[in-house]
């Protein structure tokens, strides 16, 4: 029989160095990840046996058999479930098909302890055998063919196929154990690990039954028994379920190696008939922003308890991506296809109800565990804020969930949620203030928040990529208009108390000493700018740019012109505050003196504002003649 070699791709061979060095010390998950496999090759079965009943033949117990044998020193694990031909055994066990392969490979340290975590988000599944194993075979035929092959590699950069002999479809994987890994030929050490990790899997899975009396002496007979409940988890009713259950099962369908955060089980019976397990993660795995909306996996559709397909993307809205579960429709036909699910009503009711079930998940956790929830936010919060724009029959109890940092936060991951903000809202304060810009620093520092801070008024400092159009979408809360403190006019007068009663005169008295000032600066500005005014905003500094109120934000200007697209130019109008001593110097200066200083105070607005100057070593040199004349 011809044996063919074939080397794996380099990623695989990074991949495989990796899972054998830094999980060691998880070794056990091998069993785990192989009786995942075997169970998702008996699920595809049973999807393509509803079209081709002939493909289950009389074999229809679907099961995954576990074996060792002592003196061989292996341990096999059987299933007869979809089995693989020889282009998928080459395909599925030599490369890695993950987009993101290469940057995860790149994000990795020297440090184990940290790939370890990293390498558990990525999911390594197969490759975990030679994590114990130092020669694996994998013997399969695919359910409908009569062709067996065998699959063999020793990780050492290659692998081999060659024809096999299988009597019936199925995959057969045999491990042959490294050196001092004795402890798996062992009955009792082996069901311990299916119990705690392969518990809820929905087949049975067997192991040679213990002789009477002879408990963990690895005596056992050629007879196979099954170990675990075999019963889909969330079929069963609550009560019953221990939570490291809900736990072992999360692992299970989301590959994630670390606990979910939260999750919600739930059986609706009415019009719908349906059951879901909903997680949220603790983490978000490593190339979750990166692979962007369109990553959307981790919600498995089963109709009647017969897995159906992935169905994220057509049962969840893209701003829950993060969301793992599953849920089993009573109603759905067996058939359905990914177009009908597309625009079957049913799906579009049980959409709502998982969207809702999500929000109310999400919402306990920010009430009775703050601090979990502000984990939460960190990790997926920026996913959450899409949902305010795309889903406005939600909007409003996503705003309760959305946090910022303010003007009060002592850094950025200090967060305020908008209710707290309401609440701590001043006498006479009618708006809620925000502030977007392109980072932490810039927000903090932006010279528009000065009359605010002054007055102290709570400013929210939205400083992420996304909460520029965010906000455009948040018009009221609590019934308080939001008012972006950058754009627009900005009436604080309300605010300034009777103390202050003359304020609002003395400002319009500054302004109209300061207009011969206002008109120099717009001489010399010209068309840079769409007008020059005299500050409400400003104590301390002596210009700021301002945006029209519907304009958009200057940095998300200058981040969509980087990225090629089209940006209808807005010009901001530059605010100067009159008792600032350069403004009031520009009054007395000779003209050329007027000139520089009226440009410099429009660069100076522009370098708060984080932009980049046009003209930097003109800039320089009118900063050199004013510090020098
Ligand atoms: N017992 C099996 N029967 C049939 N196909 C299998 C079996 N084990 C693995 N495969 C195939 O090999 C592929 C690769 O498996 P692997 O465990 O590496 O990744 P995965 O299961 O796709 O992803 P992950 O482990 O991250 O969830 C699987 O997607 C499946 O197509």
């Amino acid at each position: 029989m011809t044996v063919e070699t074939h080397a794996f791709q380099a990623e695989v061979k990074q991949v495989l160095h990796l899972v054998i060095h830094s999980l060691y010390s998880n070794k056990d998950i091998f069993l785990r990840e192989l009786v995942s496999n075997a169970s998702d090759a008996c699920d595809k079965l049973r999807f393509e046996a509803i079209r081709q009943p002939e493909l289950l033949g009389d074999d229809s117990t679907l099961a995954i058999d576990i074996r060792f044998d002592a003196d061989a020193r292996t341990v096999t694990i059987a299933d007869n479930g979809i089995g693989m031909s020889r282009d998928e055994l080459a395909e599925h066990l030599g490369t890695i098909a993950r987009s993101g392969t290469k940057k995860f490979l790149e994000n990795l340290s020297e440090n184990d302890k940290s790939n370890a975590q990293l390498i558990g988000q990525f999911g390594v599944g197969f490759y975990s055998a030679f994590i114990v194993a130092d020669r694996v075979s994998v013997t399969s035929r695919r359910a409908g063919s009569d062709e067996a092959w065998t699959w063999e590699s020793s990780a050492d950069g290659e692998f081999t196929l060659a024809g096999a002999d299988r009597a019936t479809r199925g995959t057969t994987i045999v491990l042959h154990l490294r050196e001092g890994e004795d402890e798996y030929l062992n009955g009792w050490k082996l069901r311990s690990l299916v119990h705690k990790y392969s518990e809820h899997i929905d087949f049975p899975i067997r192991l040679p039954a213990e002789k009477a009396g002879e408990e963990g002496d690895g005596d056992e007979s050629d007879e196979l028994e099954t170990v675990n409940e075999a019963t889909a988890l969330w079929t069963r009713a609550r009560s019953e379920i221990s939570d490291d259950e809900y736990k072992a099962f999360y692992k299970h369908v989301s590959g994630d190696f670390g606990d979910p955060l939260v999750w919600t089980h739930n059986r609706v019976e009415g019009n719908q008939n349906f059951t879901s397990l909903l997680y949220v993660p603790a983490k978000a795995p490593f190339d979750f922003m990166g692979g962007g909306r369109d990553e959307r996996k981790g919600l498995k559709l089963y109709i009647k308890r017969v897995f159906i397909m992935d169905a994220a993307e057509q049962m969840l809205p893209p701003y829950l991506r993060f969301v793992r579960g599953v849920v089993d429709s009573d109603d759905l036909p067996l058939n359905v296809s990914r177009e009908l699910l597309q625009s079957s009503r049913q799906v579009e009711r049980i959409k709502g109800a998982l969207t809702k079930r999500a929000i109310d998940l999400l919402e306990k956790l920010a009430r009775e565990e703050p601090e979990r929830y502000a984990g939460f936010w960190k990790e997926f919060g920026g996913v959450l804020k899409e949902g305010v724009a795309d889903d406005p029959s939600s909007a409003e109890r996503l705003m309760k969930l959305l946090r910022f940092p303010s003007t009060q936060s002592a850094g950025p991951d200090e967060l305020v949620a908008l209710e707290q903000y309401v609440e701590r809202m001043k006498p006479g304060q009618d708006a809620i203030y925000y502030l977007t810009a392109d980072g932490w620093n810039a927000a903090r520092n932006s010279p528009q928040l000065e009359a605010l801070k002054a007055r102290g008024i709570e400013v929210l400092l939205m400083h992420e990529r996304i909460d520029e159009w965010m906000a455009g979408y948040l018009t009221r809360f609590a019934d308080k208009p939001f008012r972006n403190v950058a754009k627009g006019e900005l009436d604080l007068d309300a605010l300034e108390g009777a103390d202050d009663a003359g304020t609002r005169a003395k400002r319009e008295e500054a302004a109209k000493a300061a207009e011969p000032v206002v008109e120099k600066i717009k001489a010399a500005l010209g068309e840079r700018v769409k007008e020059v005014k005299v500050s409400s905003r400003l104590t301390d500094s002596a210009s700021c740019l301002v945006l029209g109120e519907y304009d958009m934000a200057l940095h998300m200007q200058r981040l969509l012109k980087a990225a090629g697209q089209m940006v209808p130019g807005t010009q901001p109008s530059l605010e100067i505050n009159a008792q600032h001593p350069l403004v009031q110097r520009i009054g007395t200066a000779d003209e050329a003196t007027a000139q520089d200083l009226s440009l410099l105070l429009f660069e100076q607005a522009q370098i708060a504002e984080g932009a980049q100057l046009e003209d930097p070593a003109a800039y320089v040199q009118r900063v050199n003649r004013l510090l020098l004349g």
